[in-house]
């Protein structure tokens, strides 16, 4: 029996709020929906994995869901919950980018099989390209009222934020594409329904207003909660930057991490957000979990899970292989029998440093490499004492003195060293190759 898909958005936490009359909708018929994203990045990060799990639930309710390219709003920046105009991009940018995209949300959807409720992948530059300026004040604008873009939160907070600055009449006008395009795919696709952020109910509502007063039509809203983080930190960033979905940006094994060390609490509001496990074996993880919380079993399902849903089976193995080595109990002789193709794909997500194989031919000081050559450590006193306390190592063995002799029998495969400072900081020292 397909399932239903607002019964399912709401035990997972999903719903943040809802046009009156949407479940009747989608109870009555097999209905179209859409939820755009601007092509901003080559790569989608996982932020946007919410949304794309909205949809992916919709098609598995039997409903048909649309991705919208902002080909063209893109080139404008929507203004909902930035502080900042936007940078404008350029149509080349954004077709890159767009490859990019589709080729990961490929990956979540049903695109290609012979359902009727296939997933459609549209770009609104496609209509707004050649729509002149002056038809669309004329066809669309005259529907709309200053008064109702102004009272927007998103237009207000802006204005509200740096009035002297203000904000620019092409944002401004933002939503009125976006409310143009539901309308476009109202005619063209009979859609329904826009699903979205909690911080695109502004620019979905403007659309409904739009259909309803241009046409006479009735669409719905649905959109999802912010994802939040109990330590109060933004969602889907480390120190090092966005968690995107493409691997030349955040390696299977950082993103695995990623999910990986998220809180208790977090844990158990993701994984029903982002992966597709039923109720009851969520419900049967969360009370493992809670048995023996240290264990962490339940990031360790929820890590698995969308890790292998965005890469793949392969990565997952690896990015588990990967941790065990960097911070389970692998030992020296365990690295030492490792192929040269498996070291190199266990240390793609770890920071690396190029070294010289002359400087380690006689051997040097294990303080001067670290501290003088590649900067691992602030100062000497700091690595002095990390090693007094056990906590640097070698390829996987304490480091005795912190001016031990380090030469070419440390190499692994001839070319890698495999550097720890503390528990959680790996380097990858490796021999430039002449
Ligand atoms: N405004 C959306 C993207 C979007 C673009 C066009 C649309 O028709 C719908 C949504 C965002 O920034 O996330």
């Amino acid at each position: 029996m397909p399932i239903n898909f607002i019964e399912e958005l709401r035990w997972r936490g999903m719903i943040h709020n809802i046009t009156p009359g949407t479940e009747e909708q989608l109870e009555k018929e097999m209905t179209v929906a859409y939820m755009g994203i601007d092509p901003t990045a080559d790569s989608l990060h996982v932020g946007h994995l919410v949304g794309v799990m909205m949809l992916k639930h919709f098609q598995q309710a039997g409903h048909c869901p649309i991705v919208l390219i902002g080909g063209a709003t893109g080139m404008i920046g929507d203004p909902s919950m930035k502080s900042q105009e936007r940078n404008l991009l350029n149509e080349e940018t954004l077709r890159k980018n767009q490859n990019g995209i589709r080729i990961q949300l490929a990956k979540l959807l049903d695109f290609d099989s012979n359902i009727s409720n296939i997933a459609i992948l549209v770009n609104n530059y496609d209509w707004i390209r050649d729509y002149s300026f002056l038809n669309f004040i004329r066809d669309i604008g005259k529907y709309i009222t200053v008064n109702y873009m102004m009272s927007k939160d998103s237009v207000r907070k802006r204005l509200a934020a740096d009035a002297k600055v203000g904000m620019s009449f092409t944002e401004f006008s933002y939503q009125l594409f976006q409310g143009y395009d539901y309308l476009f795919l109202y005619e063209n696709y009979n859609c329904r329904l826009q699903m979205g952020g909690a911080d695109q109910w502004g620019n979905i509502t403007t659309g409904i207003e739009l259909i309803r007063k241009k046409v006479g039509g009735k669409v719905f809203a649905l959109t999802c909660p912010l994802i939040t983080k109990t330590d109060g930190s933004k969602f889907g960033k480390t120190e090092a930057g966005n968690i995107w979905l493409d691997k030349r940006y955040t390696s299977p094994y950082k993103f695995y991490q990623f999910w990986l060390n998220v809180s208790d609490i977090d844990a158990e509001k993701y994984i029903r957000i982002f992966t597709v496990l039923s109720k009851k074996e969520i419900e049967n993880l969360i009370s493992k979990h809670k048995l023996a919380p240290h264990l962490r079993s339940l990031q360790r399902s929820l890590a698995k899970e969308v890790t292998i849903m965005v890469h793949s089976q392969e990565d997952y193995e690896m990015a588990v292989k990967t941790s065990t080595i960097l911070f389970g109990n692998a030992t020296s002789s365990f690295l030492k029998q490792l192929d040269k193709d498996t070291l190199e794909n266990i240390f793609v997500g770890i920071p690396q440093f190029e070294i010289f194989k002359e400087s380690l031919s006689l051997g040097i000081k294990a303080v001067d490499l670290l501290v003088d050559n590649i900067h691992i450590f602030s100062s000497r006193g700091e690595m002095r004492k990390l090693v007094q306390n056990g906590g640097v190592s070698i390829n996987k063995e304490k480091l005795p003195i912190f001016d031990h002799l380090i030469d070419c029998s440390y190499l692994l495969r001839g070319r890698y060293i495999l550097v720890q400072k503390g528990k959680k900081n790996c380097f990858l020292l490796k021999v430039k190759s002449s």
